[in-house]
């Protein structure tokens, strides 16, 4: 592949393996689709981890991507994959026939990004290398997130480049002050600040950790940064499933989240799924997939968006022979599961006729596509 400029692997025959991570909601299927779009000549092969049974973001990015993406399915990668199975996914992504140039694996904003470091670094497919780690940063929930998850910290000072992404939800006054919080917690990693992951792609391809750091992260690295970390919480707990070397799973911000994933092949009834939404616990941190309204709109399926109070509906058209289904993924902390999914059963309704009104709760949470990218460029996207 001689006319790659941008590529970033010492040895241009292997392909750089970039690890995207970031607590739930940051914006990681977003940046990517935005990589996915505008990556120019280069081919990017992504490997989609999803917390979750249903693989929602793997559909979110399936459509750009046709054969290019490998989905991990269920569970955090972190914790759900061992070294070998990921190298069959880098091992299909990273055939020459596949002509991909970059591989980025997007984790689930539960993941332990130094684990699925770690992991590419023990991969022994010799086409691949380790391309570095890249955080998203949602910028507006920025001090909450750090509260609720120390980890964060450690998961930044592990970063090469950090996105501090959701500016645009950002006031004005504290963008800066993020920004430099950020710095000083990223040891020298490159801060790019951003609004719906639009960043400049050659930026992250080449984001291998820049020569005044002490080079990229190695594996005895990471080992030694989680044994400071055992040794400073002085922890002996792990849900350990023997699939890592060390199996450890205390602090992964996994351990305190219940997730509950919910099907349907009777469409919901909007009134009703609204009033669920409204009245949604503080503790369910993230919702999202995708809703079938049937009579109530027969042309499109609605994908749905939820972080914390941050509410979005995004209509867009049925693909024809796609089942017609409602697929959505919850996920917080302290939450009932079993009444979540009780409530959201209560919502099935198969009228063959709508009223007219009734998908008017909806609408007021979708967004015409021209007034998100102005916000882009100003307003608040709240
Ligand atoms: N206002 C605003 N919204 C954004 C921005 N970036 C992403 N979003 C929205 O934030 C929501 C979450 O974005 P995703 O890209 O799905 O986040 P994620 O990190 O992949 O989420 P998880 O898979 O749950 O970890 C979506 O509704 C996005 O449209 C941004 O810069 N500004």
């Amino acid at each position: 592949m001689p006319d790659r400029p941008q590529d970033p692997a010492p040895d241009p025959s292997q392909i750089p393996v970039l690890v995207l991570a970031g607590f739930l909601g940051s914006g990681k299927t977003t940046l990517l689709n935005h990589l996915l779009h505008r990556s120019g000549g280069s081919r990017i092969g992504a490997i989609v981890n999803d917390f979750g049974a249903i693989e929602i973001d793997a559909m979110a990015v399936a459509g750009a991507l046709g054969d290019s993406t490998v989905s991990l399915g269920n569970g955090c990668l972190c914790c759900a994959v061992d070294v070998s199975e990921l190298d069959l996914y880098l091992e299909r992504l990273a055939r020459p026939s596949a002509r991909i140039d970059v591989i980025v694996i997007e984790a689930s904003g539960l993941a332990e990004p130094q684990e699925l470091v770690r992991m590419v670094l023990a991969s022994e497919n010799p086409r691949v290398v380790y391309g570095g780690l890249v955080e998203v940063v949602d910028a507006a929930e920025f001090g909450a997130t750090r509260e609720k998850h120390p980890e964060i910290d450690r998961h930044l000072a592990l970063a090469d480049l950090v996105v501090v992404n959701k500016l645009d939800r950002t006031a004005e006054v504290d963008r800066e002050r993020v920004l430099e919080l950020v710095r000083s917690l990223s040891d020298g990693a490159a801060v790019v600040p951003a609004t719906y992951g639009r960043i400049d792609p050659e930026f992250l391809f080449d984001c291998r950790p820049s020569e005044e750091r002490v080079g990229q992260l190695s594996f005895d690295d990471l080992f030694r940064l989680e044994e400071a970390d055992g040794e400073a919480d002085g922890s002996e707990e792990g849900q350990g499933d023997g699939e890592h070397e060390r199996g450890d799973h205390h602090g992964h911000l996994h351990t305190a989240y219940e997730a509950l994933a919910f099907t349907s092949d009777v469409p919901l009834e909007p009134r009703r799924l609204m009033e669920f939404l409204d009245s949604r616990p503080e503790g369910l941190y993230r919702i999202k997939g995708y809703v079938d309204f049937g009579s109530h709109d027969r042309r499109n399926r609605y994908s749905v968006h939820a972080v914390g109070r941050f509410l979005r509906f995004y209509p867009e058209p049925w693909t024809p022979g796609d089942p017609r289904l409602t697929q959505l993924v919850l996920i917080g902390s302290g939450i009932d599961t079993t009444a979540l999914g009780k409530e959201l059963e209560a919502c099935k309704d198969d009228a063959p006729h709508a009223d007219e009104h009734s998908m008017w709760g909806v609408l007021r949470y979708v967004q015409d596509p021209e007034q998100q990218v102005d916000e882009v460029d100003g307003g608040d996207g709240a």
